[in-house]
């Protein structure tokens, strides 16, 4: 678009932003039938905006208490609810009430309450619970977010994630990289099934997960691809993990395990398919180019690199700048990128021939597919 018609629509914007912010014009569209069901959407948003923190509270305490699970049998009165989550009647009937105005829950006859449409979702969904159960790390943290922006505040997530400003990685203990090892276990199912959805493994020989965990992608990808090789790179005590994983799986013969820092240490040449779940994100550019040099160091013309992560930009995925941007703020590394930034770190560590695969859920991840080039 040309320099004049940029000018021009900020100047049409800039009216349009005078005009929303004029409290006569804000009654006059809600009284306005044409103008109502907007302006009632807009108001709505703006209290969704201003509630969220609470709502999350309301929801971190279904989760916190089981509620969920004590309502999966059918509905249940008060007293009963009460009784399964040590509440009185009175919390339980507001935390409830509360509960019901989310979707979380229903209010049924008789008094009862049962499953909200969204509280039957989290209870199918054990990874978006752990996810959710971690949450108040970083709310304590973003309880002043100005002081987190300015850099005057270290945020408690840093150390819930240590990698992330250390020189030697590598030296992390197990009981270091527990908590963090295992809410990544525990929330990445729901990713895995997006990937291996988007992507077929089943066409390549010896597929390399960077920064595996525990290793429960390569058991999924395992599960859908008998002949598949499977190797995992991660720090040594997170590497030990993923073993006792494999063992338990009775993959020990089909995975090799490799206790190595993925920034400074040399990968493990073979693989033909290369995967990045949850890690480019992690880094700061510089950080970034380095392992995706690493990788194409290790791999030969013509492997695949799959990025598997959160990208802004994304149809569907619009909020998610606030949360990641807020999130690795938090963490002290690492922040969300657009496809085109992630594109242009590859370009430049020697890939190519880019291709975003389509999959259900870009709120939760993106597959970004590149070849060796
Ligand atoms: C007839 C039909 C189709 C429907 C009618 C009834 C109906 C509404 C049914 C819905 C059924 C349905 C499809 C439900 C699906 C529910 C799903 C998929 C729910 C998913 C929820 C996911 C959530 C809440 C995910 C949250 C993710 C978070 C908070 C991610 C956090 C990520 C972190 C902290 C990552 C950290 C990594 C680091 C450190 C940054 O690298
Ligand atoms: C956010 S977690 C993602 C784990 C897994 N890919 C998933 O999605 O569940 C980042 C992983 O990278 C690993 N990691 C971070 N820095 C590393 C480094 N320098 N070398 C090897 N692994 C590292 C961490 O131990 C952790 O397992």
């Amino acid at each position: 678009m040309t320099g004049f018609w940029e000018d021009w629509l900020d100047r049409l914007r800039a009216r349009r932003d005078r005009l929303i912010a004029n409290p006569k014009f804000q009654r006059w569209s809600l009284a306005n039938p044409l103008t109502r069901p907007i302006a009632r959407r807009r108001a709505r948003a703006a209290l969704d905006l201003t509630a969220g923190f609470v709502y999350s509270q309301a929801l971190f305490a279904c989760a916190r208490l089981k509620l969920f699970d004590a309502l999966s049998d059918g509905p249940l009165t008060v007293a009963e609810i009460a009784d399964r989550l040590a509440l009185t009647e009175d919390a339980a009937r507001r935390l409830l009430d509360a509960a019901a105005s989310l979707d979380l829950a229903e209010r049924r006859a008789r008094g009862r309450y049962g499953l909200g449409q969204i509280g039957a979702a989290f209870l199918g969904n054990r990874a978006a619970l752990a996810l959710v159960e971690h949450q108040p790390i970083l709310y304590n943290d973003l309880a002043d977010p100005v002081a987190l922006l300015r850099g005057e505040k270290r945020a408690a997530l840093a150390d819930y994630w240590p990698y992330s400003d250390l020189e030697q990685p590598k030296a992390l203990q197990a009981d270091q990289v527990a908590p963090y090892s295992a809410l990544m276990a525990a929330s990445q199912p729901m990713v895995a099934e997006e990937a291996l959805d988007a992507y077929d493994v089943s066409r390549r020989k010896r597929l390399m997960d960077v920064g595996g965990g525990e290793g429960v992608f390569l058991c999924a990808a395992a599960a859908r691809a008998p002949d598949l090789q499977l190797a995992l790179v991660d720090l040594p005590a997170v590497a030990d993990r993923a073993r006792a994983r494999f063992d338990a799986a009775g993959l020990t013969a089909r995975a090799e395990v490799f206790g190595r820092d993925f920034l400074r240490d040399e990968l493990p040449a073979g693989a033909d398919l290369v995967t990045l779940i949850r890690i480019v994100h992690d880094q700061d550019d510089e950080r970034a180019l380095q392992l995706l040099r690493n990788i194409r160091r290790a791999v030969e013309k013509g492997a695949t690199l799959l990025i598997v992560e959160a990208m802004s930009g994304v149809k569907g995925a619009e909020p998610l700048d606030a949360y990641y941007g807020f999130y690795t703020l938090a963490m002290g590394k690492g922040e969300p990128r657009r496809v085109g930034e992630i594109e242009a770190l590859l370009r430049e560590a020697g890939f190519g021939e880019f291709s975003l695969r389509p999959n259900a859920l870009p709120t939760l991840t993106s597959i970004l597919a590149a070849k060796a080039v």
